[in-house]
């Protein structure tokens, strides 16, 4: 990638958990990257010693300077943060917002019409590069920073490139999709700890089974239903397991957390977009 400079508009558990895949895989400069919240100080100063990048007010920041933005606040403080912003980005800067149920119309509208916006929809497991991240461009994105954005969310993961009109649902999947794994290990965690096992042995075997089945289904062949077959033996333990498991709806429950998560996205962007494309 050609030496760029990026800036995040946002300090948060994003913001970092993208800083960290960043400047872990060097595809930007440390010095190259720009993190910028309103209030928190503290904040700034512990992203400077952690990741060795700069850290300013977002008054304070040099917007001419920057190739990207990556606009990483909350979706309810989009349009009061977009406000100041749009005397300070040119049209022809690259916008990419990782704003759940945030529209790049919505941002262009915001902003500047044709405005080079991307939709990006990333997960906390971009902390250790292994994000799922979707990208949707805006019609009138140039390839060239469609490329450019493929590369560095590729240095946090794997990129799948969609239509926006689908960024509700890879968000109910993958953006919000870490959580229902971690609320599963509370579930294994909780269950080891109530029948006698040591819950953070439970918690690195739990991890490890998660883990391998995730190798497993990236590197084989096989369906994941094939692969389920292949662990269940003819009335043995895992038919019972998976019984149990069907029994008391698990694969309603997950099927209800994608769909949930995905309706909240899309009732976010109704909520917080409705003012500003109806005028
Ligand atoms: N957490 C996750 O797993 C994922 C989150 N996202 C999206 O990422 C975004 C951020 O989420 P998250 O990091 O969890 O939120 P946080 O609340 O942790 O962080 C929000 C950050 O934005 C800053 N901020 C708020 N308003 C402004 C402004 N006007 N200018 C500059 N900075 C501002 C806040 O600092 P201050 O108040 O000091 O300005 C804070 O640093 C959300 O839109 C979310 O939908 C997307 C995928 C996954
Ligand atoms: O919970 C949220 O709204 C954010 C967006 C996807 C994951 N976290």
């Amino acid at each position: 990638m050609k030496e760029i400079k990026i800036a995040f508009i946002g300090a948060g558990s994003m913001a970092e958990a993208m800083i960290s895949g960043i400047t872990e895989s060097r595809t930007v400069k440390r010095e190259n990257i720009y993190v910028t919240n309103r209030t928190n100080r503290e904040r700034r100063e512990e992203l400077v010693l952690k990741y060795g990048i700069q850290a300013m007010h977002t008054e304070e920041l040099p917007y001419e300077e920057m190739d990207a933005f990556i606009l990483a606040m909350k979706p309810k403080d989009a349009e009061k943060a977009m406000k100041p912003l749009k005397e300070k980005i040119q049209p022809e800067q690259t916008i990419l917002s990782v704003l759940a149920g945030i529209s790049n119309q919505f941002i262009e509208a915001c902003l500047h019409g044709g405005q080079q916006v991307i939709r990006v929809m990333p997960n906390t497991s971009s902390m250790i590069g292994e994000s799922a991240t979707a990208l949707s461009p805006s019609p009138n994105v140039s390839m060239e920073n469609v490329w450019m954005a493929e590369e560095l969310m590729a240095s946090i993961g794997k990129v799948f490139v969609i239509k926006e009109t689908q960024m509700d649902l890879f968000t109910g999947i993958a953006g919000s999709g870490p959580a229902y794994f971690y609320y599963l290990m509370e579930s294994i965690e909780k269950t080891a700890e109530e029948n006698g096992m040591d819950p953070e042995m439970a918690r690195k075997a739990g991890a490890q089974t998660i883990l391998g089945a995730a190798k497993m289904m990236m590197s084989r062949e096989e369906t994941p239903a094939q692969l389920r077959e292949n662990v269940t033996s003819p009335n043995g333990t895992t038919a019972a397991g998976l019984e149990a498991f069907k029994f008391n709806g698990g694969g309603h429950a997950i099927a209800q957390a994608i769909l949930s998560a995905a309706e909240r996205s899309k009732e976010m962007s109704e909520q917080l977009e409705e003012a500003i494309l109806v005028k």
